[in-house]
């Protein structure tokens, strides 16, 4: 190493040094946390956090990377730091040094240093179990005893003739009717030849005295689920119109902590060896249940301090019983039998109105926050700029929707135009001198054939009505010259592949949240109310950051000034495929690729070189 270097190498250390001792003293007077000077399994992350756009997900991720596993997270509200537990200390120093001073993460890539920290803030999570449990929801311990769930063990690992099956996290075994998670739904006509053993028989009449709460009958389906440590199961609502209400589970062999979410709700429930839970009401239709797939738990213990706790392996028996019909509970959000509109009818309504629509939830909006929707698009994304590099120089090359024309400058050797319909967008571009005009992609005032490239990036979604959407591509087909060549992005309905959130899913929560107050989600919800379609279908309003629940959406966009109007924009988020079989309608073109990139569904095709020519 060069002198230089090693200076800078140590200039560099006694920086990251003077840092962290700013940091520790924070958190000293914040939450009385001390350092320790030899290896714990608590870490301090230091002066990254909720407050910098830290999330829980991308510090996982960077832990993950060290090689050492962790076992829980502490994000502390408006902090620029947070904690880690590592499931063992030789996890703990893999952590610490693959980190320290090393990962730029958050929102604004700083720089994380860690400390060695000799326990959890008493205030970290401890908040988290001091929340009421959602209604509806009973943990009745020690409802089995020893013996009885020695019983009920032998008799379900007896039974050969029960539906079995490994799923990515767990082993998985039926009784009376098989779930089927590809339909996450029960075939009412294909009951199981063995039903829900008897040796269970003895649980029901100790719930005569809750059942006053709901109808009660003996459950006719049982899911057993087996975790190791480290096993979970993913946050989900039991189908509504699977099964009735009450849920129950009983758990097995090991304590663990279950999940219950609602929007941004979140509470922890610590489910015993030996307790039942009952999910009832509320907490049956309204709120998701899942456990995370960790080693070692955190929880509180009887002095109200928290403590970890190692899992081991956990067998929970879930009984239920069939619903046959639709749910009509009054909890629609999570029903699957009351989904706001048929999407049959919804598709017609739209097609009637998609021009009034588009006008008012698409036009209208754009050109309204053009100038701060600009400043939020300046990257191009880099499957792109590769398509558009792939063009021989002099290539004429339309990006049909152009916006502010961040593509139009991508490669210098051919000639990029753009079109819009937004005035707004375009002339931010106009501005930096770009070849742009104004038309509606259904209408582009292009000869026919003349062009050998075209990209519409983001577009065809903002289009109501499958018809519009397939004449836009048809647009693109007609002004294409025989072996020039198309790329097509649109939002994605699934913003996760492979286990992994799009960049869209994984951008910080916490942070809008942190900045909306509660006046300002008052103002969102009155700016929404003005901006829904006035006459048009109801669409649902989607949550930024969040999974999409719907196809047709009111995705919302703040906007930065003073007031901080929300306007909502339409959007049809496509299925896998939905794309692929639009251009599978225009004869003129031929698929060459389809993927999916960072929340998108993405085509490139070709138009074909047709003789025309006749005898
Ligand atoms: O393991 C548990 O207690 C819950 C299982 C569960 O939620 C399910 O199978 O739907
Ligand atoms: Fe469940």
């Amino acid at each position: 190493m060069h002198v230089e270097q090693q200076q800078q190498t140590v200039n560099n250390a006694k920086k990251a040094d003077k840092k962290r001792r700013r940091c520790l003293a924070i958190i000293k007077s914040d939450c009385d946390v001390s350092p320790s000077d030899t290896p714990t399994v608590y870490l301090a992350i230091l002066n990254v956090g909720l407050s910098n756009g830290l999330t829980e997900e991308s510090l996982l991720e960077a832990a993950a990377q060290t090689g050492g596993s962790v076992s829980e997270v502490a994000m502390l509200t408006g902090k620029s730091y947070c904690f880690l537990v590592c499931c063992s200390l030789e996890d703990s120093q893999l952590v610490y040094t693959g980190m320290h001073n090393v990962s730029t993460i958050g929102q604004q890539g700083a720089v994380a240093y860690l400390s060695y920290v000799t326990a959890l803030p008493t205030l970290a999570g401890k908040s988290e179990w001091n929340k009421p449990l959602p209604s509806g929801l009973i943990v009745l311990p020690d409802f089995v005893s020893d013996a009885e769930e020695a019983t009920l063990l032998r008799s379900i690992a007896e039974d050969g003739r029960s539906y079995e099956g490994t799923l990515k996290h767990r082993h998985v075994k039926h009784f009376g009717y098989e779930f089927l998670y590809g339909s996450n739904n029960v075939d009412p006509t294909k009951p199981l030849e063995q039903s829900v053993p008897t040796a269970c028989d003895f649980l029901w009449p100790r719930l005569e005295s809750f059942s006053s709460s709901w109808d009660w009958s003996t459950p006719d389906q049982l899911t057993v689920n087996e975790y190791k440590p480290g096993h979970g199961i993913p946050p989900h609502v039991d189908t509504h119109s699977a099964f009735l209400d009450p849920i129950l589970s009983l758990s097995l062999q090991s304590d663990v902590v279950m999940d219950f979410r609602r929007g941004e709700a979140q509470v922890q429930v610590k489910l015993p060896r030996r307790s039942l839970l009952i999910m009832s009401g509320e907490a049956r239709y309204d709120w998701t249940h899942g456990i995370k797939p960790k080693h070692i738990d955190v929880v509180p213990t009887a002095t109200g301090s928290l403590t970890t706790q190692a899992r081991s392996k956990r067998t929970s028996l879930t009984f239920r019983r069939l619903r046959r019909g639709n749910c009509n509970c009054s909890y629609p959000t999570l029903c699957d039998s009351q989904q706001s509109t048929v999407p049959q009818e919804l598709s017609t309504t739209l097609a009637d109105q998609a021009v009034s629509l588009e006008q008012q939830n698409v036009h209208e909006v754009y050109d309204k926050i053009a100038n701060h929707f600009s400043e939020t698009r300046h990257s191009p994304w880099p499957q792109v700029a590769q398509f558009l590099d792939s063009f021989e120089p002099e290539s004429v090359v339309l990006d049909v929707g152009c916006g502010n024309g961040k593509y139009l400058g991508c490669n210098a050797h051919i000639l990029a135009i753009g079109c819009d319909r937004s005035q707004g967008l375009l002339a931010v571009g106009q501005q930096k001198g770009q070849n742009v005009f104004r038309c509606d992609c259904l209408n582009v005032p292009v000869r026919s054939s003349s062009i050998d490239g075209c990209i519409s990036i983001a577009v065809i979604h903002h289009l109501a009505s499958a018809d519009r959407r397939l004449s836009a591509l048809r647009e693109m087909a007609r002004v294409l010259r025989p072996g020039g060549r198309a790329l097509v992005y649109v939002w994605a309905k699934e913003q996760r592949r492979n286990d992994r959130k799009s960049a869209y899913l994984r951008q910080n929560k916490a942070v809008n949240k942190e900045r909306t107050t509660e006046q300002e989600q008052r103002q969102k919800q009155q700016h929404e109310l003005e901006q829904r379609p006035q006459d048009h279908v109801s669409l649902p309003v989607h949550t930024n950051r969040t999974e999409f629940q719907q196809q047709d959406v009111l995705v919302p966009w703040k906007t930065k000034d003073e007031q901080r109007t929300t306007f909502l924009r339409y959007y049809h988020v496509f299925e896998e495929h939905e794309l692929d079989k639009l251009v599978a309608q225009v004869p003129e073109v031929e698929l060459t690729k389809s993927y999916y990139d960072q929340g998108n569904h993405c085509v490139i095709f070709k138009k074909i070189a047709i003789c025309t020519a006749r005898p």
